[in-house]
């Protein structure tokens, strides 16, 4: 299920033995053959500056790279910490003396210099080790040296290059803690290949940047690029703008047609509001590129406009996911962008943006609009009713574009909030709850997006916080999206899944529930777009693929869902056995397997403490009784004060089937074998007849009603002969008539006394005497409430404080196809409508 990845990591096992015999070029040669590198796409990833601002920063970053990257990768740098932002002041300073007209260095001058190279000499005395340290102390004063002589010349010739120094020096520093620690890695100057048309448009020339990057690269390293500068057709430097090393990043990645980006950052992903300012906005795990797009125009806090543009291009057939992930927290889940189905299109955004300006001219309508349009791509337009929404940076250029036109224009400052996601500008709904949802904001236009992608509102002032948290809440309250996986397609799993469209189709709590996993005890079949609930069972056999525990718990560990809900219709022990890893991932459980809740006392609580703890819900209802509501009806008479002190009756829908039947007209092996074509036994039927499925039952009752017990507490009479219990189920199936002559003579002695043989549990519980359990075979007259049941129902009889003398019962069928599977989707609804009414109970700061 997922990718093989050989990870630097691995490497350097193998590295740390192999620089002790100076055997290391050879190592990284043999890695590459033994590995397949060439195989992997390669991946780019982005540190920004906060990633690489400090000394433990920095050592962060090279634990990322150890632990996610491969020789061949690139890694694309920001300038460390403030280090762009102190050049630009330095700049700013030499500027003003100018205008100033001040013939000597100013002493602010000198010391900003000085803090700027004292600061990364700092960084790297701290990271580096004593020769890599001397060499890189050189080159930064040389450099130093540069950044003042340049200062006393020409500075407007200059000023990129005096930019630059911030990313040059972050790549040169990265690449040696990297050389020093980790692998071989190359630092490249993005100024040696990358060449675009001009600092305006930014247009890449792709056929020279590409090759002249091939040529700078080495293979078997791992390259370190400047990110946010280039170079422009004459040589001279350029900058990328705001956010270029983003944008740097995405460039390199279409150039050698990478697999992934990540940009590693200070955030743990894109929300569906800022949250810093929306507590209760929703991470965005999947995010389709449109949509990430038209967030980036419409002000999203990470994405930005120009990072995406590289990566979309609908011509091609390679397609480059970017992901933005936290350096902070790097084994955080962070959000994925890139082409995703149905599921992911769902989700909706809210963001918003102050300091815009509302132009309004008669020029803007018709066919001059149209001009206007594509020569200021405005945030928003209405070419009918002439008017367009612009940043106050376009002012002036629209301002003289007008007036070469010969029209007059007005400007009024305005703000704009907008509801993102896939076309919701077509969507009457979400443009209805948009509006109502604006209503003490008194909008002044509302107009949907050129791409559709979003319904933008024009504010008469700058959006509040308190606005921008209602058109939140009201866009996205119904917003959770829940996972189903269902592991187990045989007798039940099957009937559960015939079940499962229309059960989604009218019952309003699985409304945003997805089946997006299937799983057999060897084949899997997982797809996040989710799989069509309609042709489950064919799109199973046809397309799913082999899988190990690692690969699942790794894909459950990554999914991209608000909850996700996992279904063990499985009667395996060893499946049972990862639900300790389940809960802790805060994956929900509906269990028809038994083995979990009739697990070992310390196993089971602790699944128990795991799941409480990690706010898991765990639900098990058909463990006992199929689709009967004795668990519930236990948890509700313990939830409202009572306690029960016995627990009885026929606990096997198969037992029960089996000695109502006989009668001795047919052999109990062919009753048997109807039983199994039934689906009412257990697969091997065995479970059944050695009383260990009944012991299972009441023992998982017992812990429901409170009791601390064993299964070693209950005593069991097995009926399965000796000979026959060790035996292959199909071995047994073979042998199944040396069952006859017991049961034969056991039915005829009853029979002798006017009484009835039937499989009874019994749980007692005493003050003085304490817990007495058993399950076995009795002899009872044909008048006992347990002896006249119809075949396959079980009942249930509990005596407690409040059914002292007449105790509830609960009857009804206890095993089968149907009411198994109907209890399983009994299971589904409570947790979905619990885990909504949990979501319903956070609380909106500032709201209520
Ligand atoms: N029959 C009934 O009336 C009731 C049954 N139950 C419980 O329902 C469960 C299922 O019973 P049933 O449908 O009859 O069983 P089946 O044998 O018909 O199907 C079992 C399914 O589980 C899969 N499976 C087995 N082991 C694993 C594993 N380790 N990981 C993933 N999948 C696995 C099997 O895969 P593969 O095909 O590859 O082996 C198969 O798809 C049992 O626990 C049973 O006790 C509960 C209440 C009532
Ligand atoms: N085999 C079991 C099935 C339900 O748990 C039974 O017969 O009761």
């Amino acid at each position: 299920m997922t990718q093989e990845n050989i990870t630097l990591n691995k490497i350097n096992e193998h590295k740390s033995v192999l620089r002790q015999e100076g055997a290391e070029h050879e190592l990284v040669a043999d890695f590459i053959s033994e590995n397949k590198l060439a195989k992997h796409a390669i991946q780019v990833h982005k540190f920004g500056g906060s990633s690489l601002a400090t000394g433990k920063c920095i050592k962060r970053v090279v634990e990322i790279i150890r632990k996610n990257c491969q020789l061949n990768d690139i890694i694309v740098v920001s300038a460390n910490g403030k280090n762009t932002d102190s050049l630009f002041a330095i700049y700013s300073l030499v500027e003003q003396s100018i205008t100033a007209q001040a013939t000597q260095t100013s002493d602010e001058l000198t010391q900003a210099i000085t803090d700027l190279a004292e600061k990364q000499a700092q960084l790297i005395t701290e990271v580096l080790n004593a020769n890599n340290t001397k060499q890189l102390l050189q080159l930064l004063s040389k450099d130093i040296a540069q950044l003042t002589s340049w200062l006393a010349g020409d500075i407007v010739q200059h000023h990129n290059d005096i930019l630059a120094f911030g990313e040059v020096w972050s790549a040169r520093l990265l690449s040696a803690i990297l050389n020093e620690q980790v692998c071989p890695s190359n630092n490249i100057d993005a100024r040696d290949f990358l060449v675009i048309d001009n600092e305006q448009n930014c247009a890449v020339d792709t056929a020279i940047s590409a090759v002249q990057l091939r040529q700078r690269r080495q293979f078997g390293k791992l390259a370190v690029i400047t990110g946010y500068i280039s170079k422009d057709a004459r040589g001279n430097s350029c900058t990328l703008g705001r956010n270029g090393s983003d944008y740097s990043a995405t460039i390199i990645a279409a150039l050698v047609a990478a697999g992934n980006v990540t940009l590693w950052t200070d955030v743990d992903g894109i929300y569906s509001a800022d949250p810093r300012v929306v507590p209760n906005a929703r991470k965005l795990h999947r995010l389709p590129n449109g949509i990430a797009k038209e967030l980036g125009r419409l002000g999203n806090p990470v994405l930005h406009a120009k990072t995406l543009l590289p990566l979309i291009n609908p011509q091609s057939e390679h397609h480059t996911h970017l992901h933005v992930a936290s350096s902070f927290d790097p084994d955080v889940i962070g959000t994925e962008i890139g082409k995703f189905g149905q599921i992911a299109k769902q989700e909706l955004s809210v963001t918003y943006l102050n300091d815009l300006l509302l132009a309004q001219s008669v020029s803007f309508i018709g066919e001059t609009g149209a001009k206007a349009h594509a020569e200021f791509s405005p945030i928003c337009m209405d070419d009918e009713k002439g008017f367009m929404v612009i940043t106050q940076t376009q002012q002036k250029a629209l301002s003289q574009w007008l007036a070469s036109h010969d029209v007059e224009v007005s400007f009024k400052p305005v703000a704009i909030i907008a509801t993102v996601g896939h076309r919701v500008a077509e969507r009457g709904d979400i443009k209805a709850r948009f509006k109502r949802s604006l209503k003490t904001a008194k909008p002044l236009n509302i107009v949907g997006s050129d791409n559709r992608h979003s319904v933008i509102a024009i504010l008469p002032e700058a959006c509040s916080i308190e606005l921008l948290n209602t058109v939140h809440h009201e866009m996205t309250k119904d917003a959770r999206h829940i996972g189903l996986v269902v592991v187990g397609m045989g007798n039940i799993g099957q009937r559960f899944l015939e079940l499962l469209p229309a059960q989604l189709n009218k019952v309003y709590a699985l409304e945003n529930l997805h089946l997006v996993g299937l799983l057999s005890s060897k084949k899997a079949l997982i797809n996040n777009d989710g799989i069509d609930v309609n042709q489950a069972t064919s799109l199973f056999v046809q397309d799913a693929q082999t899988y190990d525990t690692e690969q699942l718990i790794s894909w459950l560990s990554h999914h991209p869902y608000d909850d996700l809900i996992v279904v063990d219709i499985t009667p395996s022990e060893d499946f049972s056995l990862l639900y300790e890893q389940i809960f802790a991932l805060g994956i929900h459980v509906i269990g028809a397997n038994k083995w979990a809740a009739s697990s070992s006392t310390e196993h089971y609580n602790n699944l128990v403490n795991t799941a409480d703890s990690h706010n898991s819900l765990w639900l098990g209802n058909t463990t006992v009784g199929a689709g009967l509501p004795i668990n519930y009806a236990i948890d509700d008479l313990r939830q409202s004060g009572d306690s029960i002190s016995e627990l009885s009756g026929i606990f096997s829908g198969t037992l029960s089937w089996l000695f109502e039947t006989f009668d001795g007209s047919s052999k109990f092996s062919e009753l048997l074998l109807n039983a199994l074509a039934q689906g009412i036994t257990e697969p091997d039927p065995r479970e059944d007849l050695s009383g260990r499925d009944v012991q299972r039952k009441l023992l998982i009752l017992a812990r429901k009603a409170g009791f601390e017990l064993a299964l070693e507490d209950i005593d069991c009479q097995n009926l399965v002969p000796e000979a026959l219990q060790s035996l292959s189920t199909s071995e047994f199936l073979a042998r199944v008539d040396e069952l006859d002559d017991y049961f034969a003579t056991a039915l005829t002695e009853a029979n002798s006394k006017g009484a009835c043989i039937r499989y009874v549990a019994r749980f007692k519980y005493n003050e003085t005497t304490g817990i007495s359990a058993k399950v076995s075979l009795e002899v009872l007259p044909q008048s006992d409430a347990f002896a006249n049941l119809t075949p396959c129902d079980n009942i249930f009889q509990i005596n407690s404080l409040w059914y002292k003398d007449n105790p509830l019962i609960i009857r009804g069928p206890g095993a089968g196809r149907d009411v198994t599977a109907g209890g399983l989707h009994s299971d589904l609804v409570n947790i979905c409508q619990q885990l909504a009414h949990k979501k319903n109970q956070v609380k909106i700061k500032g709201m209520n």
